[in-house]
């Protein structure tokens, strides 16, 4: 049964119309929504949620249209930004809350142990209050109450955001092993593309409440079909091409290979900063010159003047970065992305 269909949503807050008629579908496992602040993905997910009315379109959870159904009766569970536990209860209290006044002491109690267990969490947790935990914690119990009703699809509002770069990851990890073992689909929104990539089965990438490319992490990462998602994720430079009628293409870097055909004309070439080989002995290969360094432990991204309107990113190891201000030469490796036109 396909957990969510969304088609044709339109919404917005009083006249501003921000979705831009949205089709999605998840049938399972975990969809994330990614995109830029401000593009529209928390107003998507309260329209799913119940909380927005969408001006046009239609809203299916589990097949049934949920338009106009309040949202405790659309069978999904919500997590908001932050977690938002209630202060005043334990966390016992928290995970029940959603279980409702018919289910009896002992049957909330094991519902309890069993979501702090599912959550890997500890179950002497259950007693202490929101603020006695850390912040990965409150994430976790979080999505255990959540889940507690047992919903089809749960919606997470970036879950993580508050969180640092190792907890985010872990924390994202665990909510992902527990949404599959409760067999819940999730639409997780999120500005950080680390996290769709890595966490989720299908990525739609949004921008200005439209969906540019929905499918697999791998899909919309190797064959962007936009380059508004190519330059959204991944470090990627768009340089201006030229085909030839013969097939050939021309770039700054040379003659490079599109990883599929462009008609003759001018066309915009997705480079990928892992795809640019850098090499200190500017003998062969395109000349630049380093004008920043970005160093991430594991590695580094430099910035590369080409010539004063050509710029390219690069990712090299973390051992052996080029000092700013010295000539590289750079060569491009793998066939590039490319769209006919000048799009940048
Ligand atoms: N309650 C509101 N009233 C008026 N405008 C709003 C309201 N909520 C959001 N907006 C506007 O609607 C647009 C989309 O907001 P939304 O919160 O859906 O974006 P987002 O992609 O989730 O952003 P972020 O990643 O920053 O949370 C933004 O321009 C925002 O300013």
């Amino acid at each position: 049964m396909t957990a969510l269909q969304v088609s044709g949503l339109r919404a917005g807050h009083g006249r501003r119309e921000v979705l831009d008629g949205l089709d999605l579908t998840v049938e399972d496992g975990v969809t994330a929504v990614l995109g830029a602040s401000g593009c529209g993905k928390t107003t998507l997910l309260r329209c799913v949620a119940g909380f927005i009315t969408p001006t046009a379109g239609e809203i299916r959870i589990a097949g049934r249209s949920v338009v106009g159904l309040a949202p405790r009766r659309r069978g999904i569970g919500y997590v908001p930004q932050e977690g938002a536990l209630f202060p005043h209860l334990d966390v016992g209290g928290n995970i029940a809350f959603g279980l409702g006044r018919s289910v009896g002491r002992p049957e909330r109690q094991d519902r309890v142990a069993e979501l702090l267990r599912l959550l890997e969490l500890p179950g002497e947790l259950a007693e202490r209050h929101p603020h006695e935990l850390s912040g990965g914690q409150q994430q976790r119990v979080a999505v255990a109450r959540a889940l507690a009703p047992r919903p089809g699809l749960v919606l997470l509002d970036e879950p993580f955001s508050s969180l640092d770069a190792g907890l985010r990851e872990e924390s994202g990890r665990a909510v992902v092993r527990a949404l599959r073992t409760a067999g819940a689909a999730a639409l997780l929104v999120t500005h950080d593309q680390g996290e769709a990539l890595s966490l989720a089965d299908q990525v739609a990438v949004m921008a200005s409440g439209r969906f540019l490319q929905v499918g697999s992490a791998v899909d919309v990462y190797l064959t962007p079909e936009h380059p508004g998602v190519a330059a959204f994720l991944g470090s990627a430079t768009l340089l201006p091409g030229e085909a030839g009628p013969d097939g050939r293409v021309d770039s700054p870097f040379g003659e490079v290979a599109l990883t599929a055909p462009q008609p003759a004309g001018p066309v915009t070439l997705v480079v990928r900063a892992e795809q640019v080989q850098v090499s200190a002995d500017a003998t062969s290969g395109t000349k630049g010159v380093v004008e920043e360094v970005s160093f991430f432990g594991h590695d580094a991204t430099i910035r590369v003047r080409l010539s004063d309107d050509v710029h390219v990113t690069a990712r090299v190891a973390g051992t052996g970065i080029p000092d700013i201000g010295t000539t590289v030469a750079l060569e491009v490796v793998g066939p590039l992305v490319g769209y006919a036109g000048d799009l940048r």
